[in-house]
């Protein structure tokens, strides 16, 4: 099975159940820039195609210029998209019904240096129109769900980078939105800030909240989300859970451990038996005698890998050991790692553009 087949649509591994919250559909921008040179025209977004449902945490990624960020603007309704389409809960991006249901937490969020958690909180709260008593009833909660509440009279200024952040999380939720846009959450955050803001996306899952973040950080991304996105010159290249993404079923690299008992056999001649039955062997460098010395004693164990790309193919190699009398100490599926995916993935897609 080929990683484009299961996710390309952008909703494999989705709970279907669950409503739609963002569904973007070949969703194209193109910027027209002018210099000195002339009019030079970007295309940012080149057909983007994703839906994201309740509940869920999505992770967008992409290397830098892959589109992540006109994405988001598009959502959020700062930019205009040239073609396709972006809704949220079923209303236009950008609409005032979108708007309402949505919370933002920019790359960068500036909070004058004059405020305390709580009078920052109150200066956000007063833009959404919301009374004084009900500001104040939210804030408290918000301090207290972003582990603030102790602190919250002190300046910005002597806040660490992780509180600032959870200070920022608790602007965007105070008009207890159902959608969180977050912007790389945990940049430029030390492990111990990384930790704290993961706790409060954690909490807000939990709460129900959908939360669409980008970030660079591939092992961020796989702690925190349900599903996630790669993205690469303007286009989601797949989508998915990162299982999927990581191809579990796939099986390209079959490990064995087996024990051989062909009479009297060296580990030379074992290895050869094996090299016939399975042209496309790859013995481990111990059991290789190109590479190094025989030792073989008749009950040691002889590693390989095989290339297999399904189950059948699985089962077939291992009918044929058992007729052969090898006994099969350990099968292992190798998986790729996420990094790996996602190197695949954005190299593939600089080879087809
Ligand atoms: N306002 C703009 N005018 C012209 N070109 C733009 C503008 N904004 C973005 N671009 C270009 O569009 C492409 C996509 O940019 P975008 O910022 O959306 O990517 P990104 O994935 O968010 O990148 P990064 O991770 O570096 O922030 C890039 O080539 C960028 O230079």
């Amino acid at each position: 099975m080929s990683s484009q087949a299961c996710v390309v649509d952008g909703e494999s591994g989705q709970d279907s159940s669950n409503p739609v919250v963002i569904h973007i559909a070949d969703l194209k921008k193109k910027y027209t820039t002018w210099s000195f040179r002339g009019r030079r025209v970007v295309e940012a977004l080149r057909g983007a195609t994703l839906q994201v449902r309740a509940g869920e945490v999505f992770g967008l990624l992409g290397p830098n210029g892959a589109g992540k960020t006109t994405l988001i603007k598009i959502l959020l309704g700062v930019v205009r998209s040239s073609s396709g389409s972006a809704s949220l809960f079923g209303s236009p991006a950008g609409s005032i019904a979108a708007r309402m249901r949505v919370g933002y937490l920019p790359e960068s969020l500036r909070v004058d240096r004059h405020h305390s958690a709580r009078s920052a909180l109150r200066y956000y709260a007063r833009m959404s129109q919301m009374s004084g008593a009900e500001i104040e009833r939210r804030s408290d909660e918000l301090l207290e769900l972003v582990g603030l509440r102790g602190r919250d009279r002190e300046l910005v200024p002597q806040f660490s980078k992780g509180m600032y952040q959870r200070l920022g999380l608790a602007q965007a939720l105070m008009h207890d939105p159902d959608l969180l846009v977050l912007d790389e959450p945990t940049d430029g955050l030390d492990p111990v800030g990384r930790n704290e803001v993961r706790k409060v996306i954690d909490r807000l899952r939990e709460s129900g909240k959908t939360i669409f973040l980008n970030s660079h950080i591939l092992q961020e991304v796989e702690q925190i989300c349900s599903r996630v996105a790669i993205m690469s010159h303007g286009k989601i290249r797949v989508a998915g859970r990162i299982d999927e993404l990581t191809q579990f079923d796939r099986c390209e690299e079959v490990a064995f451990e087996v024990v051989t008992h062909f009479a009297e056999s060296s580990e030379h001649e074992a290895t050869a038996e094996l090299t016939q039955m399975f042209p496309a062997i790859k013995l481990a460098p111990e059991n290789d005698y190109h590479r190094s010395k025989p030792n073989r004693v008749s009950e040691s164990p002889l590693r390989f890998t095989l290339p297999l790309s399904s189950q059948a193919e699985v089962d077939q190699v291992v009918d044929r050991l058992r007729q052969q009398g090898v006994s099969i100490r350990e099968i292992t599926r190798k998986r790729e790692s996420f990094e790996e995916t996602f190197m695949r993935e954005v190299s593939r897609s600089e080879e087809s553009t």
